[in-house]
């Protein structure tokens, strides 16, 4: 169903799984740098999963340190989750320092339609163009929408990520980043074209920041990858390379 309403692409799984073992090896070899501002929840298993894959990860959020910092970086993620007021100017320092050196960052909007503080702050983050918009189906339906969800239930999804699709693509088309919906199937898509990532496993709903899609930190890796731009099929080997599947 989901295939047929969206412009899906058919990968060979072999080939795949070739392409993120070099992928992986690459990330072993140049060990790179990785900026992360995220909550205070999953902030350590962030900082052990980017050294389980061979990255170098830094907790690094203090405006007065990212000019300085987040240049050396191979690329950024920001997380919102435990997002409050004084934490902000230093996730959108980083975004535009990021972008004024090239380094790719992803935004995890989590929570979005949770409260309009939340909202307003997700939204603020999307205008400054992450390559990589990361979220269950709620926080894309949310950002796409700019609206509060009075269905809330924070952190978690009240929608599966096939009802986000169309909303995904439209917020990769305006926004100009990939755009990856977690749920029972990721999605993928650059606005154009969707890759549906079916290896979900029921039990990574109960678990924090441990499947791929909720690996944002992992996303910055792919400019190793693809120094010039993030491409749908990098993101692709993520699905590869979970430590639970
Ligand atoms: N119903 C499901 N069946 C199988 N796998 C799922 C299901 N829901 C989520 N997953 C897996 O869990 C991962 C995390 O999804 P999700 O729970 O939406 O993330 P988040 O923690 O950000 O809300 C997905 O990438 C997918 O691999
Ligand atoms: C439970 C909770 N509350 C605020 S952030 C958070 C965890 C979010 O998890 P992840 O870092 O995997 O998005």
């Amino acid at each position: 169903m989901e295939e047929e309403k969206t412009n899906t692409i058919k990968e060979n799984p072999i080939e795949l799984a070739q392409q993120a073992w070099t992928h992986l090896e690459l990330v072993r070899k140049k060990s790179p740098l990785i900026q992360c501002i995220t909550n205070f929840v999953s902030m350590d298993l962030m900082a052990n999963t980017l050294l389980s894959a061979g990255a170098s990860p830094a907790m690094i959020h203090s405006v007065d340190e990212i000019p300085e910092f987040t240049p050396k970086s191979l690329g950024v993620c920001i997380n919102a989750g435990t997002l409050t007021p004084d934490w902000l100017p230093g996730m959108k320092l980083a975004a535009q320092v990021a972008n004024q050196s090239k380094k790719p960052w992803v935004l995890d909007p989590v929570a979005a339609g949770g409260s309009s503080f939340r909202l307003k702050a997700c939204l603020e983050l999307l205008a400054l163009r992450p390559s990589v918009v990361r979220g269950n189906g709620s926080e894309i339906l949310a950002l796409f929408k700019g609206s509060v969800d009075s269905n809330s239930k924070g952190v978690d999804s009240v929608y599966g990520s096939s009802d986000a699709v169309e909303a995904a693509k439209s917020l990769a088309q305006q926004s100009g980043s990939i755009v990856a919906v977690s749920g029972a199937v990721d999605f993928i898509t650059d606005g154009d074209k969707v890759v549906c990532v079916h290896n979900g496993v029921p039990m990574l709903q109960k678990l924090l920041h441990l499947d791929v899609l909720s690996l944002p930190s992992y996303l910055p890796l792919l400019q190793l990858i693809h120094p010039i731009q993030l491409k749908r099929q990098h993101l692709h080997w993520l699905s590869l390379v979970s430590p639970v599947r």
